[in-house]
């Protein structure tokens, strides 16, 4: 059972405590029952994604769900800006969900009527070209969630905005009338949302995982990204995610956000991590976890927990007699 909870300061519960992207009927919901299943808990349905890893900072909530990457939009900036300044926090798990939307409005109201469309904006995204092929002089109106847009033209209270685009499930929810569907321009589109903890207990290594780190480059240095790269291409860790955010100080100033293949206990993983601080002034460490697509990663000769533990052993063995085999 879940409980939805307003205020968890005075909930006072043992239950595991979901904060997470609401309000009900969001795609970020989707990924929850993912995790939460049958589970008894309890969940803080959040306006944003700041607002529900804060929770977890604060220890009002003991998880945030969150997306974190869209295959069409990519990545979302509040999730990576909060996972890599702050108090440090953890990703124990990721959920992909295949993202398909319908445009919705009060029954009655005709699809050539809609001059006005409320969703989040990486829905818009993923929308705007069938918009524009099918709607005529349609603008945006932003919302925070896609079934927060559902939820406010449900609501009775005057809107901006005649029409939502949202799952068919919160059109459902929010008693709406369906006036197309399948309104995307990527059937396949899928969203990746995380499972944010604080730090402690690292996910068990599967041999299919997946690590994400932030790195901050030396100012001014020629070859500094190279550099910074190179650490993964030898000790052949392959990148799944790599994207530029700026820090935010000044100008020209970025920092990098990456997912990594592999876990921190593979041998490989922690070489390049070992190299990265070498070469990078900051890099945050947010998490090894289970890929959820299962994908084990194509090994390059040389860079097995095996050859790296054999090759320090050799080293390790000229160090005592000066000679060791080879
Ligand atoms: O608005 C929602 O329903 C969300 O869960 C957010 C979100 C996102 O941030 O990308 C999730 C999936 C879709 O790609 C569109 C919006």
């Amino acid at each position: 059972m879940t409980t939805h909870t307003t205020d968890p300061s005075r909930t006072g519960s043992r239950r595991p405590r979901y904060a997470y992207l609401g309000p009900e009927g969001t795609f970020t919901e989707s990924a929850l029952l993912q995790v939460t299943g049958g589970e008894d808990t309890e969940s803080f349905p959040c306006s944003d994604v700041v607002t529900a890893l804060e929770m977890v900072r604060a220890g009002t909530a003991d998880y945030a769900v969150v997306p974190i990457e869209n295959s069409v939009e990519g990545g979302v900036n509040a999730t990576l800006d909060t996972l890599s300044t702050g108090e440090p926090l953890l990703i124990v798990r990721e959920m992909l969900v295949p993202v398909a939307f319908v445009l919705c409005a009060l029954p009655g109201t005709r699809l050539e009527d809609v001059r006005q469309i409320s969703t989040h904006p990486h829905a818009w995204a993923q929308c705007r070209g069938w918009i524009g092929r099918n709607l005529d002089g349609v603008t945006h109106v932003p919302a925070t969630s896609t079934a927060s847009a559902a939820a406010l033209l449900a609501s009775g209270e005057p809107q901006s905005f005649d029409a939502a685009l949202c799952s068919e499930l919160s059109a459902r929810e929010y008693g709406l009338e369906v006036l197309a569907s399948g309104v995307a321009d990527n059937p396949n589109a899928v969203t990746r949302f995380v499972l944010v903890a604080t730090p402690g207990h690292l996910p068990e290594p599967t041999g299919a995982d997946k690590t994400t780190l932030m790195a901050h480059l030396p100012d001014n240095e020629a070859g500094a990204l190279l550099r910074m790269l190179e650490q993964f291409a030898t000790r052949g860790v392959n990148l799944s995610r790599i994207e530029s955010r700026p820090i935010g100080d000044s100008l020209g100033r970025y920092s990098f956000s990456i997912d990594a293949e592999g876990h921190l206990a593979d041998e490989r993983v922690q070489a390049a991590l070992v190299g990265l601080h070498r070469v990078c002034p900051i890099v945050r460490f947010m998490g090894s976890y289970p890929r959820a697509d299962g994908v084990r990663p194509r090994l390059l000769p040389g860079t097995t927990d095996a050859d790296f533990r054999a090759a320090r052993d050799w080293v390790t063995s000229l160090l005592g007699s000066g000679s060791g085999s080879e």
